[in-house]
């Protein structure tokens, strides 16, 4: 089976033993952490911003995957790469125009992070095709933004492997991500599928966080 990569959300670390945490996902030698920024508008739950992300970067060197559930998606993506951001991923219904959407991944690029692209699950998938040349990952909510622990919705199967096809068809190098209801036997469909990194907050920090990425590689 092929080997992805796991994003860890800290949306379900425990912040109480969020040292001890961090270290276990250290030791899992997991290349990326993936980190949920609510607003309260966009979504209804508010989770973090750049302060904490700041943290992060200071204590860890991961790749820092950051997913932006905003109203205000330029402000924020400034905000969160000027923290240490390496990768944002934003929504195509945060914005009003492709014109907008098409200038937001080109500024992310100009300040030297990554630029991902995602998709509330009822949104149709020809929302995003007209980004997918631009974007270096496209994101699949396996579940509703807004919160974690949530089951998966298997009809992001379909889509993982359409962005596969469409990638393979036209020659395109973007890095496909799925988000939410991720365990191991999502783990396993999503990867089948053809998906690259497996996002799991849940599953992994209910359990032993070592071993429950180990599980999904
Ligand atoms: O983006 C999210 C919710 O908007 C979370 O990252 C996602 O739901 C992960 O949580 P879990 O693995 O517990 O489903």
């Amino acid at each position: 089976m092929k080997k992805v990569i796991v994003a860890p959300s800290v949306l379900s670390l425990d912040y109480a033993k969020v040292e001890t945490q961090l270290a276990q996902v250290v030791k899992a030698n997991t290349p990326w952490l993936h980190f949920d920024v609510m607003d309260g508008h966009f979504v209804d739950a508010i989770t973090f911003g750049p302060n904490v992300l700041k943290g992060f970067k200071k204590a860890t060197n991961l790749f820092m995957d950051v997913h932006i559930m905003v109203d205000q998606p330029v402000k924020v993506a400034k905000q969160m790469i000027d923290a240490g951001a390496d990768m944002i991923t934003f929504h195509v219904e945060s914005l009003d125009s492709e014109n907008e959407i098409h200038q937001l991944i080109a500024s992310i690029k100009r300040q030297g992070c990554k630029a991902g692209i995602t998709a509330r699950p009822g949104t149709q998938i020809a929302n995003i095709l007209p980004y997918l040349a631009s974007v270096d990952l496209v994101l699949v909510m396996s579940v509703e933004p807004g919160k974690g622990g949530q089951s998966f919705m298997p009809e992001a199967l379909d889509k993982i492997a359409y962005f596969d096809t469409y990638r393979k068809e036209h020659n395109l190098n973007y890095v496909i991500e799925v988000d939410g209801g991720i365990n191991k036997d999502t783990g396993e469909l999503c990867k089948k599928a053809g998906v690259d990194v497996l996002v799991a907050g849940s599953y992994v920090f209910e359990g032993d966080i070592e071993e429950r990425i180990q599980s999904l590689v």
